[in-house]
């Protein structure tokens, strides 16, 4: 399913935080929504999936306005893995997962077969099947935010809508969701942090500051040393990674150029080492 995104706007607290953003994002790719504090993703994340409403713009799937279809049709369209969860549930893991299938119920009653076989599937695939009987309030964060993952699944929807999934996930875990997104068939727009990751996991990268889209295009061309400086304030090296060939950043320290207001576009123009690294 498409994603377009169309000149999009949104405020927070009465004030503008999202201006003018258009991205689209083709039917089963993924894009990664990068960017530091408090640029908009997060809150780009929620007008994209319908949580809010923007203050001007439009967004649609497959060509139809979401503003125009019922929750429920959204639903079973998109799902949605918020940043900051603050479910304390005393429910099973099992049953926190079956709440990703109510979107597909035909009202109240009992849960079909076919639902917690697909709830026990997506706990299979977080490697969370051994949680299923645990109290959802009595996981560590990492659990949890694989438990919610496994509730985006199970509601079985075409689009994913992921905010900083990896959060408090090991390095390990943090690649295998990264490695289900990417296996997937769905179209993902993912709000990530760590650049090297999201190379690895994005077939398109669109990096956010101060609620702009100053960059959208493959990881590749996108990410370099100038870019990180200006919009992250840090200084790095690019180096080919050893095994896989693909451009990876080491990160130095606060670059002590970094400026304070917009980075301008001539600031993102590449060096020489970069252009050649693959
Ligand atoms: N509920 C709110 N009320 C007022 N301002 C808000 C609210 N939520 C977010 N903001 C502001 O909107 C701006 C964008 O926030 P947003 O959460 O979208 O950024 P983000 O890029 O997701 O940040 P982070 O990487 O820290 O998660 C920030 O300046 C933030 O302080």
């Amino acid at each position: 399913m498409r994603v377009d995104i169309e000149h999009l706007a949104a405020h927070r607290g009465g004030r503008p935080v999202v201006s003018d953003v258009s991205i689209q994002v083709p039917s089963g790719s993924v894009l990664g929504l990068l960017g530091p504090n408090g640029s908009g993703k997060s809150t780009l994340l929620r007008v994209a999936s319908g949580l809010a409403a923007p203050s001007s713009g439009r967004v649609s799937l497959d060509g139809t306005d979401i503003t125009a279809l019922k929750r429920t049709d959204l639903a079973r369209r998109v799902a949605v893995m918020a940043q900051e969860h603050s479910e304390e549930f005393e429910m099973p893991v099992l049953d926190m997962v079956l709440l990703g299938r109510i979107p597909h119920g035909r009202g109240y009653g009992r849960d079909s077969d076919q639902d917690i076989a697909t709830a026990q599937q997506a706990l299979e695939r977080v490697g969370a099947a051994h949680l299923a009987d645990r109290s959802f309030s009595a996981l560590s964060g990492g659990e949890r935010q694989r438990v919610l993952f496994a509730r985006a699944l199970a509601q079985d929807t075409p689009v994913l809508v992921l905010d900083e999934p990896t959060n408090h996930l090991d390095i390990a875990h943090q690649i295998e969701l990264l490695d289900l997104i990417r296996s997937t068939d769905r179209t993902v727009l993912v709000a990530l942090h760590d650049l090297n990751l999201a190379a690895r996991s994005c077939d398109t990268v669109g990096v956010l500051h101060q609620g702009r889209l100053l960059s959208l295009g493959a990881p590749e061309e996108v990410l370099h040393t100038d870019l990180i400086r200006s919009v992250f304030g840090v200084d790095s090296t690019s180096v080919a990674h050893p095994l896989s060939g693909r451009r990876h950043f080491l990160f130095d320290s606060r670059s002590p150029k970094s400026p304070n207001g917009r980075p301008t576009t001539h600031q993102f123009s590449r060096t020489q080492e970069e252009t050649e690294a693959p």
